[in-house]
């Protein structure tokens, strides 16, 4: 067992949670301590981070322009301080300190020319050609043997996270590998030889670990978000998911952070939680059906999952994963909502889910979070967790991890005081 050190309250770093073994889950991380909602776990900054846009155009539409190092967005012209990469016309950051940062770990000359090199390959020619896909996995592959050389201990760091080399892994490999042996190979480091063993290898850690940073929510696109760069956090990784999720992350992107990084990621509690107790997230949006997140997790990281959520939805009559199963899930929402809120607080929190057994929580358990939990803005999907508690004092609002909203925390069961009727 080995500890993890997050965020400190104060002057004082805290231990909030250990890596221990999960029997069938390899690591995780569990609470030293019993652990308030809306506490900060983790604050994770990325050993690596990638563009998510294809390196050729896509679309007629114009892409838009971050900083190749923080990936804030860019409005070129309306600042003096945003440079251009001196090498190439593709790569801008926000100011002087973004570029020469980037030019010393993100963005060095190799990675460059690479990515020069790769977009101007025939074999990216055409959208028809080559999968988006496969042109960001060849923009993380520049980073990852890029992160190589510059920093060989993050790249053990990168290796030494779980997952196995999927079918997807060996195939993508089998064509990026060549392509960057031809075009890029990257400089040799002692150690890391550079074959399609490793190639595929790496694929299957970012595949299985990387966080997508996302585009802010827009109502007006119906909730539907692009993810604008991909990071390795390698605390965060550590991370096991479970479908009803004790914790989810924040980022911040394009936010003015002080004294932080805006690629910097949160980790906050959604409820209390005991001590021993796992802390999960929640891989994707909480609102996906039973077939949905199996099919996903099967294929994306390789289990099955047998949270308490799935062993109850496994058992649903219809779970074949179509629109007209979230339908009926949303109805049957609905028509228990009246029956939990009469419901002490504590119905299918993660603290008392192992041992309830009442007839409803055995249907339904998992109804109460999304009553609470589940952002209720149209089209978001976003987890609520609350605000950072002040000392004793919990917070009775709770944030979107989604679109941002703050609302208070109308279930708190003590008219205001949030939080007090969670815990055992
Ligand atoms: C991001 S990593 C999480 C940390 C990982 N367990 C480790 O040892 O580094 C994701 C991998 O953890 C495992 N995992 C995560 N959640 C799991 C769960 N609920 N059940 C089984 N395995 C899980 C899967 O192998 C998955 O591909």
């Amino acid at each position: 067992m080995s500890s993890v050190v997050v965020a400190g309250s104060g002057s004082e770093t805290q231990t909030l949670v250990t890596i221990q073994d999960i029997p069938g889950r390899g690591r995780g991380l569990v609470a030293t301590k019993p652990l308030k909602a809306g506490q900060i776990l983790l604050k994770d900054s990325p050993i690596l981070l990638y563009s998510a846009f294809p390196l050729t155009k896509q679309q007629q539409q114009p892409t838009p322009i971050y900083c190749d190092k923080c990936f804030k967005k860019l409005l070129l012209h309306s600042s003096s301080a945003i440079s251009s990469c001196p090498s190439c016309s593709h790569h801008f950051f926000c100011s002087p300190t973004c570029l020469s940062a980037a030019s010393a770990s993100s963005h060095t000359p190799w990675v460059c020319q690479s990515l020069a090199r790769l977009r101007h390959s025939p074999a990216f020619a055409s959208p028809e050609s080559s999968s988006s896909e496969l042109q960001v996995q060849a923009r993380f592959l520049v980073s990852a043997y890029n992160l190589a050389f510059v920093s060989p201990p993050d790249f053990q760091v990168l290796l030494s996270l779980q997952g196995g080399v999927r079918p997807q892994d060996a195939s993508a490999s089998q064509l990026l590998h060549p392509l960057l042996s031809s075009l890029c190979p990257p400089p040799p480091v002692e150690g890391f030889p550079f074959t399609p063993e490793l190639t595929a290898a790496l694929l299957a850690k970012d595949g299985m670990n990387a966080f997508g940073l996302m585009e802010p929510f827009d109502p007006k696109r119906g909730g539907e978000r692009s993810v604008r760069a991909y990071g390795v956090y390698p605390k965060a990784a550590l991370f096991n998911h479970d479908c009803l999720p004790n914790a989810c992350r924040f980022d911040y992107i394009d936010a003015a952070v002080s004294g932080g990084d805006n690629t910097d990621i949160t980790v906050r509690l959604i409820h209390d939680v005991p001590q021993g107790r796992e802390i999960c997230l929640s891989y994707f949006a909480v609102n996906l059906n039973y077939a949905t997140r199996q099919k996903r997790l099967l294929e994306d990281y390789g289990f099955r999952c047998e949270c308490d959520r799935c062993k109850v939805e496994a058992n649903w009559s219809d779970n074949e994963g179509d629109e007209e199963n979230e339908e009926m899930e949303e109805e049957e929402e609905e028509q228990q909502q009246e029956e939990v809120e009469d419901e002490p607080m504590e119905a299918g929190s993660q603290d008392d889910k192992d041992d309830d057994d009442d007839d409803d929580d055995a249907t339904f358990p998992h109804a109460y979070f999304f009553l609470r939990y589940m952002c209720n803005i149209d089209n978001c999907g976003g987890t609520l967790a609350p605000l950072p508690p002040s000392g004793d004092t919990p917070s009775t609002l709770l944030e979107c991890n989604v679109c941002g909203n703050i609302k208070s925390d109308e279930f708190d069961g003590y008219g205001g005081q949030a939080g007090a009727s969670m815990e055992n």
